[in-house]
Parts: C-alpha cells; sequence; structure tokens
C-alpha cells in the first residue's frame, strides 16, 4: 500500500487514457487480494497542489475488454490510496434522440443487462454476507452538486454541448455491440444510455463505501434509428477524441472546489454521504466466518473487519 493519500479518483474509460494536464507526481500499482489494478495508478497534481489519483479502465493502449475489466482490485486499489470520491468517465451510447453524440450525461439509475461473468461483489467467494443497498447506484448528492459546474464548464466550453441529469443507463455486456431489436426493446424498458462498463464498478465501489458518479459521453447513437446504421467501434472513437478533450477541461475546472469540500468544506458529509453505509448490510459476525475471509475485507472495510478484540460473535 502507498502511503499517497489521495481523495479524489478518476476513472478514465475509453478515449481517457491519461490526464495530460496534470503535473504527475508517482505512479503507484497497488496489491489487492483481488490482484493488480488495469493499469498503474498515477497520482497527479493541478497548479493549486489538488492531488487526484488516475486509473485507466481498459489499461494502458486500451487492452482489457469490458467483461475482463479488474473492477474489485480497481476499486480496493483506489481506496488504498485514500480515495473517497469516484468520477468514473465512459463512453456510451444514446437510446434518445435529444441525447446527440457529445453530449454529456449523469445517469442515476443502471439496468442490468451483464450476462454473470463479472465477480460484482467483494463478498463473493467469502464466508461473509452482505447485502449492499443499491436502489440509487450513484451517489445523487455528488451528482447534484456536479451538474451545475459541469454545465457551467460546458458552456465556458462554447460548443453547446448539453449535460443531462437523472438518466438511466443500460449496462450490456459485450464486446459486441447490441442488436436493433435489443436497442429499441432498451427504449421501451426506459433506458437512455447505454455502455459496457458501469457494472461492476458501481457496486463495488458502493461496497468499499466509495462516493460514486459517472460521466457518460455520449458517442453514437446505437442501433435503434433505423434508417442509420448500427453503431461500430469506428464510430465511438470519431466521437472520443473531442470528447475526452472536454472532460479535461471540465476536470480541470472542478476539481480543486470538490477537494476543498472533501477536506472539511461545508457540503463534504453529504458529498461522501456513502460512508458508513455498509453497516446495516453485513451479516453479524459468526463463528462461521472465516478469519481469512475477514482479513480479506478489511483492505476494503476496516471498519468492520479489521481487529478482532471486543466484538460478539453470535455462536450459530
Ligand atoms: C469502444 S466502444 C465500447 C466500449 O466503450 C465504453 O467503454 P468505457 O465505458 O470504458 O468508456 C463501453 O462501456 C465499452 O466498454
Ligand atoms: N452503443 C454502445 N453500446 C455499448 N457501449 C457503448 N459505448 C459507446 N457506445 C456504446
Amino acid at each position: 500500500m502507498s502511503d499517497e493519500k489521495v481523495l479524489i479518483g478518476i476513472i478514465g474509460g475509453s478515449g481517457l487514457y491519461a490526464l495530460d494536464h496534470l503535473t504527475v507526481l508517482s505512479t503507484v500499482n497497488p496489491s489487492t487480494p483481488w490482484g493488480h489494478p488495469s493499469a498503474p495508478i498515477t497520482i497527479a497534481a493541478l497548479p493549486s497542489g489538488t492531488r487526484i489519483a488516475f486509473l485507466a479502465r481498459h489499461g494502458q493502449g486500451h487492452t482489457i475488454p469490458p467483461s475482463a475489466v479488474p473492477s474489485r482490485a480497481n476499486i480496493a486499489a483506489l481506496k488504498s490510496l485514500g480515495v473517497a470520491a469516484i468520477i468514473a468517465f465512459s463512453a456510451v451510447g444514446s437510446l434518445r434522440e435529444e441525447i446527440s453524440p457529445g453530449s454529456f450525461a449523469l445517469p442515476s439509475q443502471i439496468i442490468d443487462r451483464t450476462k454473470g461473468v463479472r465477480a460484482s461483489s467483494f463478498f463473493e467467494d467469502t464466508s461473509v454476507v452482505a447485502h449492499a443497498m443499491f436502489g440509487d447506484p450513484f451517489s445523487g448528492k455528488l451528482a447534484g452538486w456536479l451538474a451545475p459546474r459541469i454545465q457551467g464548464a460546458l458552456d465556458e466550453e462554447g460548443k453547446g454541448k448539453k449535460l443531462f441529469t437523472d438518466k438511466t443507463i443500460v449496462c450490456m455486456e459485450g464486446p459486441a455491440f447490441s442488436t436493433r431489436a435489443e436497442s429499441v426493446m432498451y427504449r421501451q424498458w426506459g433506458g437512455d444510455l447505454i455502455n459496457m462498463s458501469v457494472l461492476p464498478e458501481a457496486k463495488l465501489a458502493r461496497e468499499a463505501e466509495l462516493s460514486y458518479v459517472m460521466i457518460a459521453m455520449a458517442t453514437d447513437y446505437d442501433s435503434w434509428r433505423v434508417d442509420s446504421s448500427a453503431v461500430t467501434a469506428h464510430d465511438v472513437f470519431q466521437t472520443l477524441h473531442d470528447n475526452s478533450a472536454t472532460a479535461k477541461l471540465v476536470l480541470s475546472k472542478i476539481l480543486d472546489e470538490l477537494q476543498g469540500e472533501l477536506s472539511g468544506g461545508k457540503h463534504g458529509e453529504a458529498l461522501l454521504q456513502e460512508k458508513g453505509g455498509m453497516k446495516f448490510s453485513i451479516m453479524p459476525r459468526s463463528v462461521k466466518q472465516k478469519p481469512e475471509d475477514r482479513e480479506k475485507l478489511a483492505f476494503i472495510l476496516p471498519e468492520y473487519f479489521a481487529g478482532e478484540e471486543g466484538k460478539d460473535v453470535a455462536s450459530a
């Protein structure tokens, strides 16, 4: 574990592999009980001194497909550096006419269309059972705080980009894109956006008691428009370049203020509302829980699993 403490974690998705406008201070590659993250994590600083931890979700050079992203190691590694809030970026398809490619969105709901092949809980394969609250899968307070600031940065950029809020994102398994029939079905289900990345990332952030939001950047109209061709990776990458420049601009406008809030500002506690959220999600301690599992879980939740003294042990 590194002794670098940073409060803000940034996960970069397709097309956002580095934050080249910041000063790199160090690169760390924490070993977690779930392995190493997708790529070494860059600790970087703004001119003010605000430090962030940046992780490329698909690895440097985009070598990891969505189904194989080591999300448990990614979230655990960020938490081990002191991260309390994560801003995750994602290139997404739009399922709505008004969300044109180039638009930004803050989703508030998720529809899970992954296929059960991704490890989606830190508690999986352990003797400890937990059921995280996930009705509101993103940090509503952090999204609410970010929304006007992101829109302000987009307005300042002057390209007419719009921020959409309270959208529903469908997370599909991939790697192939959806069929036209699936794309139409997702619209009927109420989906507004689609990607292959928000799960299990959001669930794991919740289990680790981290505030988590996704800034979705629309790159294409997926495959629901009858008179348009179905999405290709080429379409996605064409819009990505411009989107990632905008993402960097947005970050440069919000990170100092966010750091101020998280480190004692008046909204700090509200923005970190997920802290303590697992307290009533973990089944009571029992003699059947293996010490080695509790030790593993202490890596992400030391408040509940570190230290063995003075705790009640159910005899069952
Ligand atoms: C490159 S097209 C599909 C790919 O793009 C998105 O990645 P990310 O969320 O990391 O920006 C999408 O989720 C797929 O993984
Ligand atoms: N249409 C789409 N479907 C799934 N993931 C995407 N990422 C970007 N565009 C996408």
